[in-house]
């Protein structure tokens, strides 16, 4: 059984739908209307202890809401999810001891606390052996260069700093599993090669699954070994990122197209189909 088994998932919200003008708006106060929006409509996917996965899609095509799924932050309404032997959404608490989880649109730090301060009470939620504790603390100060910030306010830290220690305090407890959404969303080359190269090394290390979402190809290309291609809540690719190549350069035309140029051919295509 691999480590992550996702069967038919499929999560739809209910929007409010806001009407035009203020005579249907007062009536919309009386009786609301809804629409249904699928943003999972029957993805299905499996993942290997140790594989490092891009998970990508255009704006709007249901990775965050996967993401919260196989966090058990969401419920979906359907379908199966096994998450090393969990179901996240019933296991939350113990779920939580084996995954970490960074959305980079959305910081998990406290604000007014200093990093060391908030690795400490990490330290104490996730009752991390002393051991464990200062040999993380030591090695990702190290590698992802925090020596100079850790006792500021994370308030006070750069974009590119505060990713780093949203990284680091996801990573303290030693999850077998790490969930990225988006963690390099508007930071510059270099803080970016830094994240890159520590996500690469983590895995090496210690076989940590990760399963990431980006718009920035270059993350996929130097992170991942597989490509799940996600569009309107369905699944439309899922191969190793040499294949992934192989068919975004034919649908693209070009034998030697740059990963924007592809990607862009393989979103404007997608449900006309690849073949
Ligand atoms: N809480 C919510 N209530 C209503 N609709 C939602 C909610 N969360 C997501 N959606 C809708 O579900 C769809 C999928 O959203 P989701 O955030 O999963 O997309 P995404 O692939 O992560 O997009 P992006 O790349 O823009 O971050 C979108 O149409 C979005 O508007």
């Amino acid at each position: 059984m691999a480590y992550i088994e996702a069967e038919n998932l499929q999560k739809t919200f209910k929007v409010f739908e806001r009407p035009k003008g203020a005579r249907a708006m007062l009536g919309s106060l009386i009786r609301r209307k809804y629409t249904e929006k699928k943003a999972v409509d029957g993805i299905s996917f499996s993942i290997e202890k140790g594989e490092m996965v891009g998970y990508i899609g255009p704006n709007g095509a249901g990775k965050s809401t996967t993401i919260k799924m196989l966090c058990g932050i969401l419920v979906p309404d359907n379908g199966r999810l096994d998450c090393g032997g969990r179901i996240p959404w019933k296991n939350r608490k113990e779920n939580a001891w084996h995954m970490g989880v960074v959305f980079g649109q959305r910081s998990q730090l406290n604000w007014e606390l200093p990093m060391e301060d908030t690795f400490e009470l990490y330290r104490k939620m996730y009752r991390i052996p002393d051991n464990v504790f200062k040999r993380n603390v030591k090695c990702f100060t190290e590698i992802l260069g925090m020596g100079e910030f850790l006792r500021k306010p994370v308030r006070s830290l750069s974009l590119g700093q505060k990713m780093r220690a949203e990284l680091a305090a996801s990573l303290l407890h030693d999850p077998e599993v790490l969930f990225l959404d988006e963690p390099t969303v508007g930071l510059d080359v270099v803080a970016k090669d830094r994240i890159r190269k520590f996500l690469r090394e983590l895995n090496r290390e210690k076989q940590t699954t990760i399963l990431l979402t980006s718009h920035d190809m270059t993350d996929i290309d130097e992170i991942c070994s597989r490509v799940i291609l996600i569009d309107r809540g369905k699944k439309m690719l899922d191969e190793s990122l040499e294949d992934f190549y192989c068919i975004g350069r034919k649908v693209c035309g070009k034998e030697k197209a740059g990963l924007d140029e592809m990607v862009r051919s393989l979103y404007e295509n997608s449900f006309r189909g690849w073949t």
